[in-house]
């Protein structure tokens, strides 16, 4: 495949988007992913989101510093076994500070430091519809990781659901950094590709983490 050949190339998808391909090289990922593993486990574990409308979300969560929940964040898991959201920890402050730095210049490194985690587990069902991230306080740039399987990932606009819009295929590894005009752009995840996760990652499934400054 020509990706394959050629090497996939960084891109700015969108003024203040960008995606970076194998950022994260392979010891990283196992890392992370045994990080994940981690905080999975309850109590504030892996759940299941409930939406206001009666409907539940596919890819299943867990969070780190504040606790998301449809739409706003918490100190403990309001909306499942009440205990108090599990600790940010500062390595993940530096890894998403050197991942803006990295993606968007040393400007664009937000004052406050990183503070919530939102990590999505996805199997090969899961989807995510279109959104916004729009529950935090601040503009810091929005850093998202992606392990295991492949996804299509939609980078929409400000305005609407709708188009335009650009698919990008996300692997393991990828980075890719939202920020400045593009912060509050839709974007959602249509499709996983199945199978795909790298043999030696050990995942089945895709993982993906968002980090993000509260302003709380
Ligand atoms: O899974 C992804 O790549 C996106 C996740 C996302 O948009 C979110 O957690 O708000
Ligand atoms: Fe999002």
């Amino acid at each position: 495949m020509e990706d394959e050949l050629f090497g996939r190339e960084r891109a700015e998808v969108a003024p203040g988007a960008v995606h970076v391909p194998d950022w994260l090289d392979g010891e990283r990922q196992r890392a992370l992913l045994a990080a994940c593993r981690d905080w999975a486990r309850p109590p504030a574990g892996l759940r299941t989101v409930r939406t206001p409308g009666g409907g539940t979300m596919t890819a299943r969560q867990v969070c780190l510093g504040w606790h998301w929940y449809p739409y706003a964040y918490a100190r403990t898991v309001v909306d499942g076994d009440g205990s108090p959201v599990k600790p940010f920890p500062d390595w993940l402050d530096a890894l998403g500070r050197r991942a803006v730095a990295d993606a968007l210049g040393p400007d664009a490194v937000p004052a406050t430091p990183y503070d919530i985690a939102l990590v999505n587990f996805y199997d090969g069902d899961a989807r995510m519809g279109m959104h916004r991230d729009g529950d935090e306080k601040t503009d810091a740039p929005v850093v998202s990781l992606s392990l295991g399987d492949t996804c299509v990932f939609r980078f929409g606009n400000t305005r609407t659901r709708g188009k335009p819009y650009t698919d990008v295929e996300l692997r393991s590894g990828d980075l890719f950094v939202f920020g400045g005009p593009s912060r509050f752009a839709h974007h959602g995840v249509p499709r996983v590709r199945p199978g795909t996760a790298p043999a030696w990652l050990g995942l089945d499934g895709r993982l993906n983490i968002t980090l993000r400054v509260s302003g709380l």
